[in-house]
């Protein structure tokens, strides 16, 4: 067993456990050693080589928890990656970063399986569509239309209501989109898991829908790689299937998060902030594999945490460098009561223009922004002065103003159990009504509340 000649027997490689730190541990492997990738076992226990750092000597992640681990304890090569099934067997089914269930269902019986590890497309098989997908969100469709066959963030900080957001979109979006669509949990409560199956369940689209979870309480190790098993079953039904993809992501941030809590156990010295080095590596690694070919779309929404609403972090930074569309939920908002709380004049899209949406909403949108940007000015004049003491132009711009960031405001389908509203979906071409009608009027008959929490403009009486 000299010198890796081992791997030319059929004897299976075998090592043994010489140290445990965290969730990292390193192995000795006496004859062959594992490549990098390589899936290791310990009894149940799985692990995964990270770095080979002697001779002799791997250093691999852990995918379980690694109570009951020793030292000495033998570990079993497997001679390749984490594979997973892809293809029809998992839809319908809800599974863990092994493609595993974990809804009490038996295991799917897929014909296929794939590494998780795969490289993103050539850059000559990209392509690029500038369509938009429509969401029935007043504030979405207008001020930041998702791009199909892009990349769209919902950026907010703690409870400013990315989970409802993203879940209202999948209630909106899944029954109307012709394909498939994947929901890859990373890192966020248990729970909520739960709740979306039974969602999916009821509104009847679970049939083409896959969920794929690794949540907090899992390994880091586990957190780090569910996206890449995600992208593996949306890569086949891109590729092999020719079918489009809806790739819900809740949340990204998490992903990076769980790459510097490998790095840190690795022992890598920490970079900017405490991320690790290979940040920007990490994330591109993940992020250009979401993309369209010629063969299929892959349409992907992540929802994106910013730490301390700080989104000058570096992990909100670098998300945001790869995305299309960005929407950007506002803790002001949200604390007025101001659901969906988007923040208009910080969400922005690359297909908001002429030439994508039509001259006519994209005059309406800037006209939007414009109006609410010379509100955000006069703020502090009437806190200081009052109402009274703006010019009638002023006053006027007030008025609309405030009614539009109320008609901007839509009551969800997802919180009907909590707001006591119907949900309302708004086809785009009322919106542009709507908010071209605020516009243009300089009187008002109806109060500002009768805006408030209403689909199209042909509710206003009925609010009032
Ligand atoms: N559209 C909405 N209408 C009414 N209430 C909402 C809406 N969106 C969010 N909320 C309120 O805000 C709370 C937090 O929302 P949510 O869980 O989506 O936040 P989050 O940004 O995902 O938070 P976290 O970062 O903690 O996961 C909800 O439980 C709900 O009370």
């Amino acid at each position: 067993m000299l010198n890796g000649v081992a791997a030319q027997t059929d004897a299976p490689v075998q090592g043994r456990i010489a140290a445990i730190r965290g969730g990292v541990v390193d192995i000795a492997f006496e004859g062959a050693v594992p490549h990098i990738h390589e899936l290791l076992y310990v009894g149940d226990k799985a692990l995964e080589v990270a770095s080979l750092i002697g001779q002799r000597m791997v250093r691999a992640v852990a995918l379980s928890p690694v109570r009951g681990l020793g030292l000495g304890m033998t570990v079993r090569a497997t001679g390749g990656p984490i594979k997973v099934p892809v293809g029809d067997p998992v839809l319908g089914r809800m599974l863990n970063v092994f493609g595993a269930p974990i809804d009490g269902r038996p295991a799917p019986h897929a014909t296929h399986h794939r590494s998780i590890h795969q490289n993103p497309p050539k850059l000559s098989d990209r392509v690029l569509h500038s369509e938009i997908l429509e969401t029935g969100i007043k504030a979405i469709d207008l001020l930041s239309p998702i791009e199909r066959g892009g990349k769209t963030g919902l950026f907010g900080g703690a409870g400013v209501g990315k989970t409802v957001l993203i879940t209202e979109l999948i209630n909106n979006t899944v029954q109307h989109y012709k394909g498939v669509s994947l929901f890859c949990g990373i890192g966020e409560r248990s729970r909520e898991a739960e709740e979306l199956y039974r969602e999916m369940g009821e509104a009847g689209v679970r049939d083409k829908t896959v969920m794929l979870f690794g949540q907090m309480n899992e390994a880091p190790g586990v957190r780090f790689l569910v996206g890449q098993t995600a992208l593996t079953m949306a890569e086949y039904f891109r590729d092999d299937k020719g079918q489009d993809v809806l790739l819900l992501i809740d949340n990204i941030f998490r992903f990076v998060q769980a790459g510097a809590e490998v790095s840190g156990l690795m022992g890598r010295m920490p970079s900017r902030v405490g991320y690790q080095p290979t940040l920007a590596t990490e994330l591109a690694g993940l992020e250009e594999r979401i993309t369209s070919t010629s063969r299929g779309a892959i349409t992907s929404v992540q929802a994106v945490y910013v730490p301390a609403d700080d989104f000058t972090d570096p992990a909100a930074a670098h998300i945001f460098s790869h995305l299309s569309a960005s929407v950007v939920l506002s803790r002001k908002r949200a604390s007025e009561g101001l659901y969906p709380a988007v923040d208009p004049l910080a969400s922005a899209s690359v297909m908001l223009a002429p030439a994508v949406v039509g001259q006519r909403h994209y005059d309406i949108a800037r006209a939007v922004r414009r109006t609410l940007a010379d509100y955000e000015d006069l703020r502090d004049i009437i806190a200081m002065l009052g109402l009274e003491e703006l010019s009638s132009a002023d006053r006027a711009t007030v008025a609309r103003a405030r009614r539009l960031e109320r008609f901007l405001t839509q009551p969800f389908f997802t919180t009907e159990s909590f707001s006591n509203a119907e949900g309302r979906r708004v086809p785009i071409a009322k919106t542009l009504d709507g908010c071209e009608e605020i516009l243009n009027q300089t009187k008002f008959d109806q109060p500002e509340s009768a805006y408030y929490m209403i689909g199209g403009l042909d509710e206003l009486g009925a609010n009032a």
